[in-house]
């Protein structure tokens, strides 16, 4: 057992931390000084407007992106100062999603489901009877879970855009990961695939007791689906409140102008 997954469900523990966290890109502050925490269990949602830091936040957790200034800690792993073989192992217990979906199109959907275990597995694969049958078997229940067993031998190109995205979520589960990354999972999706992917979402992370990071522009999704919402601005958390009760209003002010002259001053 990792010492990352030996932090599975204790929540008092914190499932991420970022402390005091700056990232910068050249000129440009991506992160501003950001401290939250997020429990585990919970489905987390970040909100805020392009470019306010989402993506860069959501990159912290899994060690993709390392801080500037400050501290990110995943299921107990200091990511900041984490090594490659530190990070290949939290990236086993970190599952993720993304707008593009990043399937192999010209795979098949089984077999792209079956990458998701290339992390824990030794050597190259090179083709879907190239992994263990436990693997495709394992592959194939995911699928299952997602609706999508009788696509299982088809091209993932020849997919919906919210078929291709259930795949990659068949994809992060059969990880069997801690925590689930998702950038943008719906912002590709027409309104009724986005549901049923949100849907999905909702439905497997209390079933496996994920801990789930989301950034989202859609602000009903938002209320409806997260624990919590974290708003970003400029790099900033400017809000972070338990999701139930809030209202389009609570979450106007996430995307309100920060004055040029008070984000000189706060970045100074
Ligand atoms: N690898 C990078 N190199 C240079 N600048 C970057 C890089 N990644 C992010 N940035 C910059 O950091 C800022 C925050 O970007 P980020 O992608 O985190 O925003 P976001 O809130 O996810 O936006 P969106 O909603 O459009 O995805 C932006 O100004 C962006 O241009």
């Amino acid at each position: 057992m990792t010492a990352a997954t030996s932090n599975r469900n204790i929540p008092e523990l914190g499932a991420i931390r970022f402390e005091n966290v700056t990232k910068t890109f050249g000129s440009v502050t991506a992160l501003d000084d950001v401290s939250v925490s997020f429990a585990a269990n919970k489905i987390n949602v970040l909100l805020g407007l392009s470019g306010s830091g989402k993506s860069t936040m959501l990159r912290h957790i899994n060690g993709l992106h390392k801080p500037s200034k400050g501290g990110v800690w995943t299921l107990g792993t200091p990511v900041h100062s984490a090594g490659a073989a530190t990070l290949r192992g939290l990236r086993n217990d970190v599952g993720m999603i993304f707008q593009q979906f990043h399937l192999v199109e010209s795979m098949s959907v089984l077999e792209n489901v079956c990458t998701g275990k290339l992390g824990s597995l030794r050597g190259p694969r090179f083709g879907l009877w190239s992994y263990p049958r436990a693997v495709r078997e394992a592959a194939m229940e995911q699928l299952a879970r997602v609706g999508l067993a009788d696509k299982a031998f088809q091209r993932a190109g020849t997919l919906s855009g919210g078929q291709q995205q259930r795949v990659a979520i068949a994809r992060a589960l059969i990880q069997r990961p801690t925590v689930l990354l998702a950038d943008e999972p719906v912002a590709s999706l027409d309104p009724l695939s986005s549901a049923g992917v949100i849907e999905l979402l909702t439905r497997i992370s209390r079933e496996e007791n994920l801990t789930v990071i989301c950034s989202l522009h859609q602000v009903p999704i938002a209320l409806e689906f997260a624990d919590r919402i974290v708003g970003l601005n400029a790099g900033r958390v400017v809000l972070d409140r338990p999701a139930a009760g809030m209202t389009h209003d609570d979450v106007d002010g996430i995307y309100a102008p920060i004055p040029v002259d008070e984000r000189t001053e706060l970045a100074g």
